[in-house]
């Protein structure tokens, strides 16, 4: 195995439409995704950002066909190239697509290494369990992974999960979601709890070797900075629903959704008087509380309008809201 070039027709792009992913409760059966259609063009690094509980993670679970009890897919599907509708695929189907089509790296990827087994068995058993027949062929590819991440290779596959810090765990992990020559990648809050320096360098980790493998990349993160540094493309998550999507330069430079806006005007900068990140009012909704009819957002909105309690808007030119839509028509 090698790192491959890739002309762009191979390259898996991935189609969501319609996904309503709900989880059992004792208040019933409650969406924590819900009616969502999104496209990851092949090639791109999409950012899917929001607050704690807008239901990133499950979304990006959902890639995998991962969704646990007591979650379900609804409604909707997940089409990736080359594979067909996750959500219709059976649990063998599955093993054999995670790891070898699609890489992933979890939240708290830094802890997930098993403590009891090298870095470098644990590699074997992924590559046994994947019935890869060249293993010292998967090693090669692993190394050539963990050099290109700036380490020291050998040592890093003898070593214990105690043995390493955070940054390199998390690269570790990187490179298990790529060593098996995956083409999508799902990486979830890949730097939260590392320190800047260690951020930056795992980001330009992840665009160097998005771009050289010629991947489709999903990034979730809470962090407005992490999506700006390496996203061509973002989608913006609040109470289960996306309500902006597009190219991260255009939302970042003139967002149009009120939480987008919200969200970006929440970051404190690096220059200018300290106080003048504005956080939004309000909380987020838990599972329990987002609004079922109407729009999710119009607790917080400073632009409601009457039609917002009763009826959702819906995606117009990359935008789910009526007072915008409203005010882009005139
Ligand atoms: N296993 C579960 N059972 C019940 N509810 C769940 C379960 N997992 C997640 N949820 C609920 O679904 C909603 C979305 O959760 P999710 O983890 O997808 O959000 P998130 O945006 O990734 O948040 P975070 O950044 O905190 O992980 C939340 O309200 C959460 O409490």
């Amino acid at each position: 195995m090698s790192i491959v070039e890739l002309s762009t027709e191979t390259l898996p792009g991935v189609a969501i439409s319609g996904l309503t992913i709900a989880y059992r409760t004792d208040a019933g059966e409650l969406a924590a995704v819900s009616d969502i259609t999104l496209g990851l063009p092949a090639g791109t690094i999409t950012g899917l950002v929001g607050e704690s509980g807008s239901g990133k993670s499950t979304l990006a679970l959902s890639l995998l066909g991962a969704v646990q009890k007591p979650g379900r897919v609804t409604a909707g599907s997940v089409v990736i190239d080359g594979i067909g509708d996750i959500t219709k695929l059976d649990e063998h189907a599955l093993q054999s697509v995670r790891g070898a089509q699609i890489g992933y790296v979890f939240q708290a990827a830094q802890n997930s290494l098993n403590p009891l087994k090298t870095v470098g068995k644990q590699l074997l058993d992924l590559g046994r369990s994947h019935r890869v027949k060249d293993l010292r062929g998967l090693l090669r590819e692993a190394k050539v992974l963990l050099s290109r991440m700036g380490l020291a290779a050998e040592r890093v596959l003898d070593s214990y999960q105690h043995e390493l810090s955070g940054g390199m765990r998390q690269r570790v992990g990187i490179m298990f979601a790529l060593v098996l020559n995956a083409h999508l990648l799902v990486l979830d809050e890949p730097t939260t709890a590392l320190d800047m320096i260690t951020q930056a360098n795992i980001l330009q980790i992840v665009r160097d070797v998005h771009a050289e493998r010629g991947l489709t990349t999903l990034i979730v993160t809470h962090d407005v900075g992490v999506v700006a540094e390496v996203a061509d493309r973002m989608a913006v998550m609040y109470g289960g629903r996306v309500v902006e999507h597009g190219q991260t330069m255009e939302i970042l430079g003139a967002p149009r959704h009120p939480y987008t806006r919200g969200l970006i005007s929440a970051i404190p900068r690096l220059t200018g008087p300290v106080d003048a990140a504005k956080p939004l009012p309000g909380t987020p909704p838990t599972l329990g509380t987002i609004p079922r009819t109407g729009c999710v957002f119009r607790q917080r909105c400073p632009l409601r309008m009457e039609i917002c309690d009763t009826v959702a808007p819906a995606m117009i030119g990359g935008v789910a809201c009526h007072a915008v839509n409203e005010t882009e028509q005139l």
